[in-house]
C-alpha cells in the first residue's frame, strides 16, 4: 500500500506517539497541537449540541490536556463548564501543564458529583495508549457516566478504551462522537471499540502527513482507495478467457451454497464461471442457473477431470460441500493444482483435526475466509481479533479473511485491513457463500489475492448497504452491478 493511501492508515498508540513526536521534531510545538486538539472538541461539541452545563472530566496525561482547552473555549463562547481533574495541578507536566495553567477557573476533584446537573459530559480522562483498566477515582465517574447515560463527547477515544485492539480495559462509558486525531487507531475500527465511539471525527491538528513515511504502518481501514487502482475492469480488446474462468464445487445437498458462490463471482466480473457438482446433484444445479454452467463430477468426485481444462484459474471450495472426506481431497486437490483458491466454510472446518495438513499444502495464492466459529478449529491463537488473524496469516501462509462485523483480512507479509462497512442485515444465511464467489471472482480476472480479498469484502458490504433492511443472501449478486456502476462513476470521491 503506497502514499496515497495514507489517509486510511490506521496508527496503533505507539506510532501515533512518534508521529506526535515527529510533528514536534519538525517544528510544530506540541502546545499548538494541543490547542488545536482541545479546540476541535470544543467546536465538535458545540457543532453538536445546544448552550447547556457541561462537565469535562480531565486525567492526568495529554487527553486531559486536550480537556483543558476544550474548556477554555467553551467557556470563552458562554457555555457553563464544570471540570473535574484526576489528581493534582501541580502533577501535570509538559503541553498538559501549560494549556492546565491557561485555565483560570475552578478545578474539582473527580468525583461523580460532578455529573450532578450536567447536560452534557467531554471524557478527556486517558487516550489510546491506556495502559491498564481504570481503577479509583477514574472507574467511579466513569461508571457514574456510564450508568446516567449522559450523552458523552470523548476525546481520542472514550476512557478505558485501548486503541490498538478496540478492547474495553475494565469499563467504558458509550460516547455520542468520539474525536480523535492525525488518524484513526485500529480501537476505532474493531468491535466493540467502534460501537462505543459512537460517531467518529478524525482531525487534522496540525501533524503533517509527511510523519508518516518514517512509521512501519502495516494496518489500514478499507476503502477503494487501497485497491481500484488495480480494480480489473474489462477492456475494449479484451474477450471472456481473460477475464478468467472460476470454478465453484458444489455440495452433494447443499445446493444453495455455491449457487450463490458462483452468481456472485459471475457478477463480480469473472469471464466463466462453472460449478461443479456430484452427478446426482446435477439437475439440480444446471436447472437453476443459466450463464453458469455445470459439470458432473465422476463417481470418484476427483477434480482430475474437470482441472485439465487449463483455463479454470480458480476455485471455490466449501461452501455447502459437507464436512467430509470428499471436501478434503477437493481442497487438496485444488490447492495442488496451484491455481487460486478460496476455501470457505466446510473446507475450513474438515482440516480441525489437521490443520497443519492444509497448511503445507498451500503453496499458490490462497484465502480461507471464515467466520469466528470455522476460525477456532482451524487456528488456536487467542488474543485480539487483529492479532489472531495476522497470526493466521503468517502460520497458513493464506490471506485470512476472519469475518465478522469488523471483518479482518490479513496477509502473510503483514499487511491488514479492517473493514467498517458491513451493516448488520449481514448477518443472514448465505451472505458469506457471496462473499467466497466476489474474492474468486475478482482472482479469476486477475488481481492479486490480498486485493480481492480487500475489494471482495468491501464490495460485499456495499452491496448489503445499498440494499438495506430485508437483505437476503442471494439479493446480494443482483446488488454488485450498481456497486460497481457507483464505483466507476464516482471513482474515490465517493
Ligand atoms: N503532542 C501530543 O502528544 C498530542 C497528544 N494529544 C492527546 O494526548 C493523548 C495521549 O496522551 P498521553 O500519552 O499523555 O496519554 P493519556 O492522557 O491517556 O495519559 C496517560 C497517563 O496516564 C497514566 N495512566 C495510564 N493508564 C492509567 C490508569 N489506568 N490509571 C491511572 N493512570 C494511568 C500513564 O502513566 C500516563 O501518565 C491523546 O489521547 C490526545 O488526546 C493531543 O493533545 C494532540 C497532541
Ligand atoms: N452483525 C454483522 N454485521 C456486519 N456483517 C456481518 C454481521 N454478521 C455477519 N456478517 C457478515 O456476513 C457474512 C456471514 O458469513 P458466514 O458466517 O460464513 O455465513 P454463511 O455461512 O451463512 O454464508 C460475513 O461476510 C460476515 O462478515
Ligand atoms: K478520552
Amino acid at each position: 500500500m503506497n502514499a496515497p493511501d495514507h489517509h486510511l492508515a490506521l496508527l496503533t498508540t505507539a506510532q501515533m506517539a512518534q508521529a506526535d513526536q515527529a510533528a514536534v521534531q519538525a517544528g510544530i510545538s506540541g502546545i499548538a497541537l494541543m490547542e488545536a486538539a482541545g479546540a476541535a472538541v470544543a467546536s465538535a461539541v458545540s457543532a453538536r449540541w445546544r448552550r447547556q452545563t457541561v462537565s469535562i472530566l480531565c486525567g492526568p496525561g495529554n487527553n486531559g490536556g486536550d480537556g483543558f482547552v476544550a474548556a477554555r473555549h467553551l467557556r470563552d463562547a458562554g457555555w457553563p463548564v464544570r471540570l473535574g481533574l484526576l489528581g493534582d495541578k501541580a502533577l501535570l507536566t509538559g503541553d498538559a501543564a501549560h494549556h492546565a495553567q491557561l485555565w483560570n477557573d475552578d478545578i474539582h476533584p473527580l468525583t461523580p458529583a460532578l455529573l450532578d446537573g450536567a447536560g452534557l459530559v467531554i471524557d478527556a480522562l486517558f487516550g489510546a495508549g491506556l495502559s491498564r483498566p481504570l481503577s479509583g477515582a477514574a472507574a467511579s465517574v466513569i461508571a457514574a457516566l456510564a450508568d446516567r447515560g449522559l450523552p458523552v463527547c470523548a476525546v481520542d477515544v472514550p476512557s478505558g478504551l485501548d486503541g490498538n485492539t478496540g478492547q474495553v480495559l475494565g469499563l467504558v462509558a458509550p460516547a455520542s462522537i468520539t474525536v480523535t486525531f492525525f488518524r484513526k487507531k485500529p480501537g476505532h475500527m474493531l468491535l466493540p471499540g467502534r460501537q462505543l465511539c459512537g460517531e467518529i471525527q478524525v482531525v487534522d491538528i496540525g501533524v503533517p502527513d509527511t510523519v508518516l513515511a518514517a512509521l512501519p504502518i502495516s494496518v489500514f481501514q478499507n476503502g477503494p482507495e487501497l485497491w481500484l487502482q488495480r480494480y480489473p475492469w474489462p477492456t475494449p480488446d479484451g474477450h471472456k478467457y481473460q477475464r478468467g474462468h472460476a470454478l465453484v464445487i458444489g455440495g452433494r445437498l447443499m445446493t444453495g451454497a455455491a449457487r450463490l458462490a458462483a452468481t456472485a463471482c459471475a457478477r463480480v466480473g469473472a469471464g466463466l464461471v462453472s460449478i461443479a457438482a456430484p452427478a446426482t446433484a446435477w439437475s439440480v444445479y444446471a436447472g437453476s442457473v443459466t450463464s453458469v454452467m455445470v459439470y458432473p463430477l465422476r463417481e470418484s468426485g476427483s477434480l482430475d477431470e474437470v482441472l485439465s481444462d487449463g483455463r479454470i484459474n480458480v476455485l471455490v471450495v466449501g461452501p455447502g460441500a459437507g464436512v467430509s472426506d470428499l471436501t478434503r481431497m477437493h481442497a487438496l486437490q485444488a490447492l495442488a493444482s496451484r491455481r487460486a483458491v478460496v476455501l470457505d466454510a466446510d473446507a475450513i472446518s474438515v482440516f480441525s483435526s489437521d490443520p497443519q495438513a492444509l497448511f503445507s499444502a498451500i503453496a499458490g495464492p490462497c484465502v480461507l475466509t471464515p467466520h469466528e466459529g470455522e476460525f477456532n478449529r482451524l487456528f488456536s491463537v487467542d488474543g485480539p481479533k487483529l492479532d489472531r488473524a495476522r497470526q493466521a496469516a503468517r502460520s497458513s501462509g493464506a490471506i485470512v479473511v476472519l469475518k465478522g462485523a469488523d471483518t479482518v483480512i490479513a496477509a502473510p507479509d503483514g499487511r491488514t485491513v479492517i473493514n467498517g462497512n458491513a451493516p448488520a442485515y449481514l448477518a443472514t444465511g448465505g451472505t458469506g457463500d457471496v462473499l467466497a464467489g466476489l474474492i474468486a471472482g475478482l482472482m479469476a480476472q486477475g488481481m492479486e489475492a490480498f486485493d480481492a480479498a480487500t475489494a471482495g469484502v468491501w464490495l460485499h458490504g456495499e452491496a448489503a448497504r445499498l440494499f438495506g433492511p430485508g437483505l437476503l443472501s442471494e439479493d446480494l449478486p443482483g446488488m454488485v452491478p450498481r456497486v460497481l456502476r457507483r464505483l466507476l462513476r464516482h471513482g474515490l470521491s465517493r
